[in-house]
């Protein structure tokens, strides 16, 4: 298991790219499940999860290429010869029960393990078999695995979400779009992926209305074409980035990123005293003075995301006075806290919130990864300390992070990747 070394107290400048949208990609590549034509996209990060879902979509039977030019521009065209997603892909990657919802609409029938927990909550997939079933699909649970059937075809329907699902969202959405006649979606997550997602179906003849709004409207279509259609950046990534320019006391520059769409987390980041600016093609985020402790709660879009809260709690682990941040969305993301602690955060738990009372300074210490941005947050809280720090498991970081040594060295920080 590879780990990184970081030797912290290096303010960072520089350039940093940042990549196509994870979460955004991992939506749209089941798209290619909706046709037989191509589809074609590009802005891919070169990450572990997009090597995972294209194992699944192969084994779909699909063929998959990438660009000799461009490794981030792939394309996906075949017809499916196989309907069942194994335990052993969507175990890795729960994004991978994504392709219900395609699978059903084009062959009416899937056979998908279901995901199971992770390291952040139990994650169940409930609204996604209640909205499939309300599209008149047939959902059995059998042996681990969702048996999804719907002989007749999906029909249209008015489906109100009990609570928002970024991924539920996307399978109806994804399934809707083939069924028969109109399907009205209430309380739909509305994400900018989800808007990304709706785009590229939309290129593919899709007719959807009400983007980036919690009411879609599907009419449902006979076929979808192939399109191209290029992936949004990350802004989960930015964001982390910007925690990075936060912590250190430096300025990068984010090329590739766009401030509207960063809302909660471009508030949060001015309020506790790091600049942004959006220039063109790039945002510019810098740190001159020190950091102030706020309030964070986490919410879906467009309140302030899940996924950028670990780094939050890095950064506010050296900001002046207390912070609290809530976690709302998953019950067992507080697991990075322990490892902070052991680099000298002061930070409490006490059932969805932490208090962290602001320190001087961190210290290098060896610490222990337990999922993608919990692992970040230990990154950040490197770069910041004084000494050493030693980062383990650093596959859950490979899973959405696209070269972070590289892009971190290059702007100047201390960061090796040890291979064992
Ligand atoms: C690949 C991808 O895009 N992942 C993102 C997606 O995950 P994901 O799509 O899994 O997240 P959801 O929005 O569905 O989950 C939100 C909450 O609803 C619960 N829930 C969800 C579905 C369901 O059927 N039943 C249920 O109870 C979940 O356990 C969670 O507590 O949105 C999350 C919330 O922004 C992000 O943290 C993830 O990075
Ligand atoms: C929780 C995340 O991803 P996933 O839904 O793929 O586990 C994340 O990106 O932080």
């Amino acid at each position: 298991m590879d780990r990184f070394l970081i030797r912290g107290g290096k303010p960072l400048h520089g350039d940093i790219v940042i990549g196509g949208a994870k979460n955004a990609a991992l939506a749209i590549m089941p798209c290619a499940l909706l046709t037989s034509e191509t589809l074609s996209l590009k802005n891919m990060p070169q990450i572990v999860d997009i090597k995972t879902m294209c194992d699944l979509i192969h084994q779909h039977g699909l063929d998959i290429t990438i660009d000799d030019k461009d490794p981030h521009h792939y394309s996906f065209k075949g017809d499916i010869t196989n309907t069942e997603a194994p335990y052993n892909i969507v175990s890795k990657m729960r994004a991978s029960v994504l392709v219900l919802g395609p699978l059903l609409a084009r062959c009416g029938k899937a056979k998908v393990s279901l995901p199971g927990g992770c390291a952040i909550g139990t994650r169940p997939v409930n609204l996604h078999l209640d909205a499939l079933t309300a599209l008149g699909a047939e959902i059995e649970i059998d042996g681990g695995y969702i048996n999804a059937t719907a002989p007749k075809g999906l029909t249209g329907t008015r489906f109100v979400f009990p609570f928002v699902s970024v991924g539920a969202t996307e399978n109806t959405v994804m399934a809707a779009t083939l069924a028969k006649g109109r399907t009205e979606l209430l309380n739909a997550a509305r994400e900018p992926e989800i808007c990304d997602l709706v785009d590229c179906l939309i290129a593919m003849g899709a007719k959807i209305q009400g983007r980036g709004t919690s009411h879609l409207i599907i009419d449902g279509v006979d076929a979808l074409h192939g399109a191209e259609h290029s992936i949004l950046f990350d802004r989960i990534e930015c964001g982390t980035y910007a925690c990075a320019a936060g912590i250190t006391g430096g300025e990068l520059r984010l090329i590739g990123a766009k401030t509207e769409y960063l809302g909660s987390v471009m508030h949060a980041l001015e309020e506790c005293g790091v600049e942004v600016f959006q220039e063109e093609n790039a945002i510019r985020v810098r740190r001159t003075g020190s950091l102030r402790g706020i309030d964070i709660m986490t919410e879906a879009y467009p309140g302030f995301p899940t996924d950028m809260q670990a780094q939050f709690m890095a950064l506010l682990s050296i900001s002046e006075g207390a912070s609290m941040i809530t976690e709302t969305i998953f019950e067992n993301r507080f697991m990075h806290v322990p490892e902070l602690n052991r680099m000298g955060a002061r930070i409490n738990v006490h059932g969805s919130s932490a208090i962290i009372r602001g320190v001087h300074s961190l210290s290098g210490a060896p610490v222990m990864a337990t999922d993608l941005r919990a692992s970040f947050s230990l990154i950040l809280a490197g770069l910041a300390a004084a000494g050493e720090t030693s980062l383990n498991r650093v596959y859950h970081l490979d899973r959405g992070y696209e070269a972070v040594e590289k892009k971190l060295a290059a702007c100047g920080a201390s960061i090796e990747r040890i291979k064992s």
